[in-house]
């Protein structure tokens, strides 16, 4: 769709971002850097760095997460496409599933678009059960009454789905003091 001024409409994604090779703060930044150089993609909030342990295979060092609020001229299949590009120059190899790497690029959300085809599940089919993904997002979008709405009713579909997304997110914003959300 275009603008009156025949710009390409903008939309808000969000983006974890992690790493566990090399040095993974320069990588994070790199990867950062590299998305706000593209014009159709601006990097407009970042989160703090969390230090955080390997979950699902263990047997690898300890990650750095963190998350970003992007908004972007792109389609959500090409922003992710221009993702796994910026992967490839920063020197991830896929070899184990979950395994090390120098820079995991995902995408969480990409305005309220909900969409399952083979390259791209949209939300994050995974975000939910991930404290390494869910704490650094909460720091991008507590100021977003909108998104931060549209994660909860996230949560509570995945909970009626027989996940327990909310009890993670509950938990989340319990340790971050502010009121829990009602379940
Ligand atoms: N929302 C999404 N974000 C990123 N990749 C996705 C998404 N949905 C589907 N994919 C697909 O998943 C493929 C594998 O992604 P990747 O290697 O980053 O997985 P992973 O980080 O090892 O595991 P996980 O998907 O559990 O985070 C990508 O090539 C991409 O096509
Ligand atoms: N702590 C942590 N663990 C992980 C991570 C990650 O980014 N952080 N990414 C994975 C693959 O998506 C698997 N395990």
């Amino acid at each position: 769709m275009a603008s009156s001024e025949n710009q390409p409409e903008r939309q808000v994604a969000y983006i974890a971002l992690g790493s566990n090779m090399g040095d993974r703060d320069r990588l994070l930044v790199q990867a950062l850097n590299q998305l706000n150089d593209r014009p159709d993609i601006d990097v407009l909030r970042i989160s703090g760095l969390y230090e955080t342990d390997p979950v699902g295979y263990t047997d690898q060092p300890p990650f750095l997460n963190m998350a970003a609020a992007l908004s972007t001229s792109l389609e959500p299949v090409e922003l992710l496409r221009a993702m796994l590009g910026i992967e490839a120059e920063l020197g991830r190899k896929r070899d184990i599933r979950w395994g090390p790497r120098t820079i995991d690029l995902d995408l969480l959300l990409y305005d309220d678009v909900r969409m399952d085809v083979q390259e791209l599940t949209l939300p994050h089919p995974r975000m939910l059960e991930r404290a390494f993904v869910l704490v650094p997002l909460r720091d991008v979008i507590t100021q977003d009454h909108e998104l931060f709405a549209q994660v909860d009713r996230e949560a509570r579909r995945a909970l009626q789905d027989g996940g327990e997304g909310i009890a993670l997110w509950n938990t989340i914003n319990w340790h971050n003091a502010s009121a829990p959300l009602e379940s």
